[in-house]
């Protein structure tokens, strides 16, 4: 089988503290693929960062391994960008000069003509001229300087990008403009990203995958969620994709209910209980597609049966009705069991 471009096996995290070892989450196995767009879902502390920060070489694992094209990551590095919530913007340079930096350090070789007008073209890609270029920090809104933060990530062209709750601090409407930007973005660039998001509708928008993670402590990664929905995708137009509230649904079952029933900790000692290994593949889009050819299916069926008993036996319409819904719950209790 061909490796994947980013593995991620068995990683587990454990920090020591006065009560004794803190197992944050173990037993974490997925893989990205080149061009991948992947959310990762969970309740607040159960260790989405402390994963970001390890696929990002920032932090090491207390077991297992990432592997990024076949080769370990040991630290960090500028073929991985990251952006982070807070922006992270050097205040003293100007939103050009703080892409400008990223993209010198990433080409030394590259006049600064050609630095210049590589870093003006990510700006521009995020919605940032007019004489935006030349502000500092804190003479642009929160919206502006994430943009900033972004276009610097994209400016480097890394091979992966790391973004950790990007658009949490923003207002709805900035962040729903925000996200529109980083779609085009991405349709263009085809950049791998893995991303964390509290907002389910954020990643139904953004993701070909949504990674589900229990509760900690001992948490793990228990699925991996298909967005089965075509791209282009557009905010306003989505929801109303026949797809959208079957994913949105079971992601919103699995962070009331099943992220603390599946959690380490409400199944420690109890061997078997299934929650071992890498994640279950789960596609609602896809289920609930099948769900409603196995009744349309069965709806057809019973409409020809009905016309034939009609045209060749003269049976009553009582009759007809009742051959129509013994057909129609038959394949549906069909379409359940599988
Ligand atoms: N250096 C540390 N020492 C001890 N515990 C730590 C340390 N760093 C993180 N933790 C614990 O690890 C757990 C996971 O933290 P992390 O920030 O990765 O969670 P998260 O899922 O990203 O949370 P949130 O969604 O709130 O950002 C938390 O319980 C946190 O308290």
């Amino acid at each position: 089988m061909q490796p994947h471009f980013l593995e991620i096996k068995s990683l587990a995290k454990r920090f020591p503290t006065k009560d004794g070892e803190l197992t944050v989450f173990e037993d974490v196995s997925f893989g990205l693929e080149r061009g991948e767009f992947v959310c990762i879902i969970g309740h607040s502390g159960c260790g989405k960062s402390t994963i970001l920060n390890v696929l990002a070489g920032l932090d090491a694992p207390s077991d297992g391994e990432v592997l990024m094209a076949g080769k370990e990551v040991r630290g960090p590095a500028l073929e991985r960008g990251i952006v982070f919530q807070n922006y992270s913007l050097f205040p003293w340079l100007s939103a050009l000069n703080n892409v400008i930096f990223g993209v010198a350090a990433r080409w030394p070789g590259w006049s600064k003509t050609r630095v210049r007008e590589h870093s003006l073209r990510y700006l521009h890609m995020v919605g940032l001229k007019d004489g935006a270029e030349q502000r500092k920090p804190s003479q642009l809104s929160g919206g502006m300087r994430q943009r900033v933060a972004i276009a610097r990530a994209f400016a480097i062209e890394p091979k992966l990008l790391l973004l950790d709750e990007p658009f949490g601090a923003l207002d709805a409407l900035t962040r729903g403009t925000i996200q529109d930007e980083l779609l085009k973005i991405c349709a263009e660039t085809h950049q791998t990203v893995f991303m964390i998001t509290h907002d389910v509708d954020e990643a139904i928008l953004l993701a070909d995958r949504i990674l589900l993670m229990t509760n900690g402590p001992q948490a793990r990664i228990a699925e991996s969620v298909r967005v089965s929905i075509d791209r282009p995708r557009e905010r306003g137009s989505i929801v109303h994709d026949p797809g959208y509230y079957p994913i949105r649904t079971h992601l919103v079952d699995f962070l009331v209910s099943r992220s603390h029933e599946l959690s380490g900790s409400a199944n420690s000692g109890a061997p078997g209980s299934g929650h071992q290994g890498p994640p279950r593949i789960v596609d609602p889009a896809q289920a609930a597609r099948g769900a409603s050819n196995a009744k349309d299916k069965a709806s057809s069926n019973a409409i020809a049966q009905a016309t034939s008993h009609t045209a060749g036996h003269s049976t009553s319409n009582a009759n007809s009705a009742t051959g129509y819904r013994a057909a129609e719950s038959g394949s549906l209790l069909r379409a359940v069991n599988l």
